[in-house]
């Protein structure tokens, strides 16, 4: 519909060399509080995807991303809002993670993605994760 207002938001999937991926608990005061999602946020008018991420992730993980690729996206209707919600894959990054006050980090096997609290947007987008991850294991 004519006034649908996009809210475009980039998350990633940080991974480490295990294939383990980053996610992070939402402070419990903000929306979808004390869910957990992929670390990330909303994309500023005149920013790129790809900048708003590296923005993002340095922001809140003091981490800096290198070369993030697109994995998977997730579009969800939100009231008069309209959220698109787009999964990068970061096996390049440098830093050490480290949450921001009332966050809480934790790494994990994408096979134990299904069993975490997730905001329901999140949940084609693990499923890309565990896909992807399957298939990277079968082909080294
Ligand atoms: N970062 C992130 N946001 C998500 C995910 N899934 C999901 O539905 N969202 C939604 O996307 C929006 C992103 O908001 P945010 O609060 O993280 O963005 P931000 O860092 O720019 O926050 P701010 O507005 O407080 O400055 C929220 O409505 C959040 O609920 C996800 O996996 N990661």
């Amino acid at each position: 519909m004519a006034d649908t207002l996009l809210l475009p938001v980039v998350a990633a999937a940080i991974l480490d060399g295990e294939g383990r991926c980053l996610v992070q608990r939402r402070p419990v005061d903000k929306e979808h509080g004390g869910l957990w999602e992929f670390p990330g946020g909303k994309v500023e008018p005149g920013e790129s995807p790809e900048a708003a991420l590296a923005r993002e992730i340095a922001e809140e993980l003091q981490v800096t991303i290198d070369a993030p690729v697109p994995l998977a996206f997730a579009s969800e209707a939100r009231g008069p809002r309209h959220l698109l919600l787009l999964l990068y894959r970061v096996e390049r990054w440098t830093g050490t993670p480290r949450p921001l006050a009332g966050s809480i980090l934790r790494w994990c096997r994408p096979a134990e993605l299904p069993g975490l609290a997730m905001p329901p947007a999140d949940r084609p987008l693990a499923d890309a994760l565990i896909a992807g991850s399957g298939k990277n294991a079968a082909h080294g």
